[in-house]
């Protein structure tokens, strides 16, 4: 686009605002651990030396602690102010290690926590100037280059004893003949999603099945429920929703981490007349071998182990995989720090024939995955073969480019950049600034 090159395009500020929607006033978002969830995010606004060109990004959040991700932000700022764009793409896991490694910094990390939220809100700030810059959308940047190119970008810094460089070439390689299609497909139909609207747990039995019968209309063919609150409870509602949404259709169930391993086990046995798919986040998100002992008793019930919204790094991911703990791969494109790490999951998935079905909801993350699912698909998983993208219908009012669901299908971006970018009018009403929202 720009008259300037990549080489002279310099980032010359970075601001971060504090953003919360009030979403616990109606449950929205709640769960068996996440009782009252406002979903808020960092916001990242760089400004470079070319006017109008900027780049946003954004990690979720649930409200408190918001300020605790700006600060860390404030404190990389210096590490990012001054590059110029085709600095940092010469070298990005470079620019990763800078980011992730400071040599301060690190200790309240490393890769995990604040500090790789405020890291992934940065670099998916970066991503989406790219983009803007070469006037595409993410998904379709990413989808045109070349696989050598797109190895260059990650960092394999700890998982190579899952997935070297090499084997991540022959896999982008092994589908680069037949992306076009695929490609074609994507445009056309879109990408399977799944809807989470109707589970929330501060739900009313009545706003449940009318949101059941809402998802049915749209042609939802996956559904997911919060549980863990109550058995008796669990019992009663997923009762309620298979009355709506038949026996055929696919039900799921997520217990945000509310569970021992053996109680994941016990619960879920008593949840399996109801045919579940899968069982998300029964327990720690730390706990790899847990997930195995889970994965193993409740394989005889047809009961996948689904998890990653909480799990902080690809080495988490690259330990899941490794012990066959999950049988669906969840990351999330805010937690991980960034695009480049979301692509090293997606690759090391594919090694170990798990499908990825991307977290999202929050604020923004439908945006965000919506890219990145297409790019999964068209790029290295090549299948949709049990796979689902996480839907829900909440806050997309607030951004310039929202996500656009055809039934229940993300369809292709079609606006330049990485589709996180706020209205200044929503930024402005939803800044929280000492302590209270500005109006
Ligand atoms: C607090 C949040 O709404 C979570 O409940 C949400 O991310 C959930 O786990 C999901 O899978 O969508
Ligand atoms: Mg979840």
């Amino acid at each position: 686009m720009q008259s300037l090159s990549k080489d002279k395009l310099i980032i010359q500020s970075l601001d971060v605002f504090d953003i919360r929607f009030p979403t616990s006033k109606e449950f929205i978002g709640s769960d068996a651990m996440h009782t009252n969830p406002d979903y808020s995010c960092a916001y990242v606004v760089l400004k470079t030396n070319c006017q109008g060109l900027e780049g946003h990004g954004l990690t979720f959040t649930l409200g408190k602690g918001t300020e605790v991700i700006v600060s860390s932000i404030e404190a990389q700022r210096e590490l990012v102010i001054g590059k110029s764009l085709g600095e940092i793409f010469k070298d990005f896991p470079k620019f990763l290690r800078l980011l992730t490694s400071e040599p301060q910094l690190r200790w309240i990390g490393p890769e995990k926590g604040v500090v790789h939220l405020g890291t992934a809100a940065i670099v998916n700030a970066i991503w989406d100037l790219a983009a803007k810059f070469e006037e595409k959308p993410l998904w379709k940047m990413l989808v045109d280059m070349k696989p050598e190119e797109i190895v260059e970008l990650l960092d394999f810094r700890y998982v190579t004893d899952a997935l070297t460089k090499q084997e991540a070439l022959e896999i982008l390689k092994g589908l680069e003949g037949t992306k076009k299609i695929r490609e074609e497909e994507m445009v056309r139909d879109g990408y399977p999603a799944y809807t989470t609207s109707a589970g929330w747990l501060g739900y009313s039995d009545e706003k449940v099945r009318s949101l059941c019968k809402e998802a049915i209309s749209q042609g939802y063919n996956h559904i997911k429920i919060k549980v863990g609150q109550d058995l008796k409870e669990d019992i009663r509602r997923l009762e309620l929703v298979r009355s709506e949404i038949g026996p055929e259709r696919k039900l799921m169930v997520d217990a945000n981490q509310k569970w021992e391993v053996q109680e994941s086990i016990d619960y879920m046995k008593q949840l399996s007349k109801f045919n579940i798919w899968w069982i998300e986040e029964p327990t720690s998100p730390d706990d790899i071998l847990g997930h195995a002992t889970i994965a193993t008793a409740l394989k005889p019930l047809n009961i996948g182990v689904a998890t990653g919204e909480q799990c902080q790094n690809r080495i988490i991911f690259k330990q899941l995989l490794q012990a066959k703990s999950i049988s669906f791969c969840q990351p999330d494109s805010c937690r991980l720090g960034g695009v480049n790490e979301v692509l090293l999951v997606f690759l090391m998935s594919k090694k170990f024939q798990v499908p990825v079905c991307m977290h999202a909801g929050g604020v923004g993350l439908c945006e965000y995955v919506n890219h990145l699912c297409m790019f999964d698909y068209i790029c290295v998983s090549g299948s949709l073969e049990n796979r689902v993208t996480e839907f829900v219908d909440h806050l997309h009012e607030h951004f310039v480019n929202p996500v656009i669901m055809k039934g229940s299908r993300y369809t292709t971006p079609k606006a330049p950049g990485y589709s996180a970018e706020l209205k200044k009018q929503s930024t402005q009403q939803f800044q929280f600034i000492n302590s209270t929202p500005s109006k």
